[in-house]
């Protein structure tokens, strides 16, 4: 669905490329967390799949088209395809609830009938059932991500892309929220891509982790925390001396575990 091949990013007046040479294949109905420390190229990723920027060198294709050769009339059909949803919502403070999410089906000239069905329908999926007369004003951090989440699922795009989506809410909400996201990946086979610098989510939802150091892939794990796991290569470390344990046996038998091949 999304894949990089080779792909490095060095922005205009940069020394040092924000991506190098990145390789990897984000398949159809994923669901994957980029990680990294700040500066580690999370949002440079998520921003070359839309195409708001060119790559330097290396191919992104998006569900097998290469964005370098898409004209640039063939931009907006593209992100069309892709919702986007970021730390700081971005709502239309002067539109309701309703007229948030309507706005970006209007803007696609999606037809009133149609608009009228998806609008409360979205509403619905993410918990705002309800609330559509509300101001954005008038809601909490975590309902605002709400509305912002429904803008951006209400055409069902293929792609959702969340940078940062948590990191103005408060930890119980920000796992309310990327539950509605697996919950949106999970009904719709949405593939969904979130930035993030929240351990707590990303240990609780056991799913692919991508993890970024200055623009380089150091780590991708098909159902990973935010630390890495301790690698079985690593020595362990050596027991403390306790009497009366195993290791204080002057003959331990150790037969029948080395011939199970147990350690
Ligand atoms: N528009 C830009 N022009 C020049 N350099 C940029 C631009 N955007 C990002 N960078 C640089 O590219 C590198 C990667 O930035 P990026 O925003 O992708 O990292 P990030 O991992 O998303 O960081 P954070 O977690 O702080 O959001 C950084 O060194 C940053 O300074």
């Amino acid at each position: 669905m999304i894949r990089f091949e080779n792909v490095t990013k060095t922005y205009a007046r940069s020394q040092r490329p924000a991506l190098d040479d990145l390789s990897l294949e984000i398949e159809r109905g994923q669901f994957a967390f980029v990680v990294g420390p700040s500066g580690s190229g999370k949002s440079t990723l998520l921003r070359l799949v839309i195409r708001e920027e060119p790559t330097t060198s290396g191919s992104v294709l998006v569900a097998g088209h290469d964005l370098a050769m898409l004209p640039p009339r063939k931009v907006p059909r593209l992100r069309r395809q892709i919702g986007t949803v970021f730390q700081d919502f971005r709502l239309l403070p002067n539109k309701n609830v309703t007229q948030n999410v309507a706005f970006a089906l209007q803007v696609l000239g999606k037809p009133n009938r149609a608009i009228r069905m998806l609008v409360p329908e979205t509403l619905e999926l993410v918990g705002l059932e309800g609330k559509g007369k509300r101001m954005p004003h008038e809601l909490s951090g975590g309902e605002q991500q709400r509305v912002a989440i429904a803008r951006a699922v209400v055409n069902k795009p293929p792609i959702l892309l969340a940078d940062e989506p948590t990191g103005n809410l408060d930890p119980t909400t920000s796992l309310d929220i990327v539950r509605l996201l697996a919950d949106i990946n999970n009904q719709y086979g949405t593939t969904v891509v979130m930035a993030t610098h929240d351990n707590v989510i990303v240990d609780e939802m056991q799913r692919r982790v991508i993890e970024l150091d200055h623009g380089v892939l150091v780590r991708d794990e098909a159902q990973g925390s935010y630390i890495p796991a301790p690698s079985f290569d690593e020595p362990a470390p050596a027991p403390e001396p306790d009497e009366g344990d195993l290791w204080a046996d002057p003959n331990p038998d150790w037969t029948e575990d080395v011939v199970r091949g147990d350690d």
